[in-house]
């Protein structure tokens, strides 16, 4: 799809959902087919679960490394979620204002939060499963997470749901996967066709000079 608009400032785009509803593979098709974005590859306490490879889904630290981050002033928004610690860096935000682009952060209902606070111009999208007996097929049949794990995900779903449709500027239902890309994709369009966010100074129009 070809980029309807010039944007100014940066999009911030923050994609939430409970463990398992579909929001990192929906980041992923969406990072493939918008050439001007990138992904917030956050930093977390966790272990590599699966094929995940260190500096393409996490940078994998330990926890005294993750408080020294802290320290530095290194993150945007940083959480506990799960029992682990993840954080998302700073220079995400700073690229995406200095290139214009999007950064997409698939990140848990709290940082969503967070980065709306200083970032008021973030939108933040929640990603819903069409059920909880769906949601947790789609844990299992991931078969990256022990039983103690997604017990332990499925037991805060519920509560990330409610903050989640009330806190979000949108609520995205992935039941169907085509339809739900779609209406992510049009979330995005719409974003950066945005008063505010097109730079008309760029457009030879005589006009926002
Ligand atoms: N619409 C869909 N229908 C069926 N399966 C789906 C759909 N969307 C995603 N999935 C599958 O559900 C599983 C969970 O998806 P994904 O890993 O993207 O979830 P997530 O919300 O990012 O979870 P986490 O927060 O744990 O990273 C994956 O195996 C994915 O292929
Ligand atoms: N507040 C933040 N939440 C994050 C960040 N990176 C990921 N997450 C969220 O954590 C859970 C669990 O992720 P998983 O990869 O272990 O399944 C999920 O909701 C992620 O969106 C972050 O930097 N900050």
């Amino acid at each position: 799809m070809s980029e309807p608009t010039i944007r100014q400032p940066g999009l911030l785009l923050v994609l939430s959902a409970p463990s398992g509803a579909g929001k990192t593979t929906l980041a992923r098709r969406l990072l493939k087919e918008t050439p001007q974005a990138h992904f917030s590859i956050s930093v977390t306490t966790r272990r590599p679960r699966g094929k995940e490879q260190e500096g393409v889904d996490y940078h994998f630290v330990d926890v005294a490394t993750f408080q020294s981050k802290i320290e530095r002033g290194e993150f945007v928004e940083w959480a506990e979620v799960h029992g682990h610690f993840y954080g998302s860096p700073q220079s995400t935000v700073d690229v995406a204002r200095a290139q214009r682009g999007v950064a997409i952060f698939d990140i848990d209902v709290q940082g969503g939060q967070a980065i709306k606070r200083k970032h008021p111009d973030a939108v933040l999208i929640f990603v819903l499963p069409p059920s909880m007996e769906e949601l947790e097929r789609r844990l299992r049949d991931r078969q990256t997470d022990s039983d103690e794990t997604i017990r332990r995900r499925m037991l805060t779903a519920r509560s990330e749901i409610e903050h989640g449709v009330s806190a979000y500027d949108y609520v995205v239902v992935n039941d169907d996967f085509e339809r739900a890309y779609s209406e992510l994709r049009a979330v995005v369009v719409a974003e950066g066709c945005r008063r505010g966010r097109v730079d008309l100074s760029r457009l030879k129009l005589g006009v926002g000079t």
